[in-house]
């Protein structure tokens, strides 16, 4: 059964007039891993701050997101109930005015305390592979490094304990060797359903089995199987992507 179905989502710029998403459907099945590649400015970003109801005021959505079989587009205490996300610049992500363990602490949304509150922080910046643990809750963002500030908003995802996280290019700004690790922690969390962006298709050929592939605002072709595609002789059209890349 699907999980998270997204049916016609279009988005307009009511300011220009123009249709910047067009009858965007996809559905994904609970902790499923779905990939999302396209050329910079396809929509792909747009279509995730469509489903978080993200969207600048200039811009005017339509269509519908439901999950488990009840209709959410627009429902703000679904989406922050639902779902968290993880995005490309980290540090933009955080306030530099606090602390790593004053943002963590403010991400845990049932009663608990102070030192429950650590406790947890602690368990979920183990996960993601951090050392030093009482270092980084004291610091603040410009103190850590790229890769350990994305392993600290992943952790933070994962202390909102929703069911579904958004990652936005998680890697792209981040050396090979944490690209590789960053990739690996999300490829082994247990329970969650993702939607993973990316224009590196090694790495979105890893980490799902299913991709969706977006061109002008519109996603011009859904592929269980990168291998497959692989061993296809037919040109398509995420051939043809590819090749833009190299
Ligand atoms: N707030 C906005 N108002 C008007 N147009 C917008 C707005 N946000 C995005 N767009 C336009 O929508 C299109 C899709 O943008 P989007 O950010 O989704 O691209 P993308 O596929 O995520 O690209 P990239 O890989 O470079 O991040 C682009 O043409 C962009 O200029």
């Amino acid at each position: 059964m699907n999980y998270l179905e997204i049916k016609d989502l279009q988005v307009e710029d009511i300011s220009s007039k123009k249709t910047l998403l067009k009858n965007i459907s996809f559905n994904i099945k609970e902790n499923e891993i779905l990939a999302i590649a396209g050329e910079s400015g396809s929509g792909k970003s747009l279509t995730c701050k469509a489903i978080l109801n993200l969207l600048s005021s200039n811009l005017k959505l339509k269509g519908s997101i439901k999950l488990n079989g009840k209709e959410i587009l627009k429902d703000e205490k679904q989406i922050r109930k639902n779902f968290s996300v993880v995005l490309q610049e980290a540090m933009g992500a955080f306030d530099p005015m606090f602390s790593i363990k004053e943002h963590m602490f403010e991400s845990i949304k049932e009663k608990s305390n102070k030192k429950q509150k650590l406790e947890k922080c602690k368990y979920f910046l183990k996960e993601v592979g951090l050392n030093d643990i009482n270092k980084i809750l004291k610091s603040y963002a410009n103190e850590l490094s790229g890769g350990q500030l994305q392993r600290v908003m992943i952790a933070i995802a994962l202390l909102e304990d929703t069911n579904i996280i958004i990652a936005d290019e998680p890697t792209s700004a981040l050396d090979t060797i944490n690209q590789k690790q960053i990739v690996e922690i999300f490829k082994n969390l247990k329970n969650k359903t993702i939607i993973f962006i990316s224009h590196d298709l090694a790495i979105i050929s890893y980490i799902s089995n299913r991709t969706i592939f977006f061109k002008d605002g519109e996603i011009i072709e859904e592929d269980n199987s990168y291998a497959k595609y692989l061993k296809s002789t037919q040109k398509k059209l995420s051939e043809r992507f590819l090749e833009c890349l190299r």
